[in-house]
């Protein structure tokens, strides 16, 4: 039994489809990733996964069974725009919060305590949220996602904002959460967290998933253009090699873009008859380099 699914899920406000036949499953113990330009959808998809909207068509199921008010305690959420009230503190807030999804006010209150350890901000646990900085609000928010043990953790953009070190900070925390079974879905611009941290994703564009699968399938679908070549001088002719469309000279040997894969051989045995070769690698297109083929120039959708 899948922790969620979704199938062919569809959401209309007045004549405007947001989400247009919508299906993927999340795994538990999986970070599922939700990509796609402004406007996409993505947050449409996670409001109706809360139950805080409901769709017009499709169904969306956990462990196989409907919507039920029973899930609120098992729901984890971290809202795009922060959801906290400015005015009232972080530790009667958060533990506030995670009594409404059951959990007892002692258990949420040393969780809470634990969190802000772990995020290097105990002292915010007697302030009001509008005394913190947006970064230590995103930490707080996220913590009010998490501090009643979500089986299913709803994360939109739940990066931004902070700085490097926190990314790091909460990328830990997601992994660990996911590692121990939890069942994450995760919006996000941010190609290189999917990357990181998702092994299946949908791409939505204007509603529609243009993309979906794991990510190593969506990256052998798409053809390889880029060459590293490490050498230990310089090499004469990689421009005229057919198939080669960009060469870049790199501190220590070139980047070369291709528009056949055919075309490495070619580069590496020029490379060889001339000079030394340190590193020879065709890569694999980056999921930036495929969500833009596949979103392209439609991005504003
Ligand atoms: N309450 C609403 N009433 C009318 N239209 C809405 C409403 N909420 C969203 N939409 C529309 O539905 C579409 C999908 O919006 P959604 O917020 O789900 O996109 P998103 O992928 O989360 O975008 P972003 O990356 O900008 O957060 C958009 O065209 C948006 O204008």
């Amino acid at each position: 039994m899948k922790p969620l699914q979704l199938q062919e899920v569809v959401k209309q406000y007045g004549d405007k489809t947001a989400v247009n036949g919508l299906s993927f499953d999340v795994e538990e113990g999986e970070m599922y990733g939700l990509l796609g330009a402004n406007g996409a959808g993505k947050t449409t998809t996670m409001r109706m996964v809360l139950g805080l909207i409901y769709p017009d068509g499709g169904t969306i199921q956990y462990d196989g069974k409907p919507f039920h008010s029973g899930l609120s305690r098992i729901f984890g959420y971290l809202p795009e725009e922060r959801g906290m009230y400015p005015k009232i503190k972080v530790s009667e807030q958060v533990t506030y919060l995670a009594q409404l999804r059951g959990m007892s006010r002692k258990d949420a209150d040393s969780n809470l305590k634990y969190w802000l350890e772990r995020f290097n901000v105990p002292e915010n646990y007697n302030k009001k949220i509008e005394e913190l900085s947006k970064g230590n609000q995103q930490k707080i928010g996220f913590i009010a996602s998490i501090v009643h043990k979500p089986k299913l953790l709803i994360l939109d953009e739940a990066f931004s904002g902070l700085d490097p070190v926190n990314v790091e900070l909460l990328k830990e925390t997601v992994k660990e959460l996911r590692d121990q079974g939890t069942s994450i879905l995760f919006s996000t611009h941010r190609m290189e967290h999917v990357e990181e941290l998702c092994r299946n994703l949908t791409i939505l564009q204007k509603g529609k998933a243009v993309l979906q699968g794991s990510l190593r399938d969506l990256k052998s679908r798409y053809p390889r253009e880029h060459v590293v070549l490490r050498t230990s001088g310089a090499v004469e002719g990689l421009q005229s090699i057919a198939g080669v469309s960009d060469v870049q000279r790199t501190d220590d040997g070139y980047r070369i873009r291709i528009t056949d894969e055919g075309s490495a051989q070619h580069i590496l045995q020029t490379a060889m008859t001339q000079v030394n070769v340190q590193q020879f690698e065709l890569k694999e297109p980056t999921l930036n380099e495929i969500f833009i083929k596949a979103v392209g120039s439609e991005s504003n959708a």
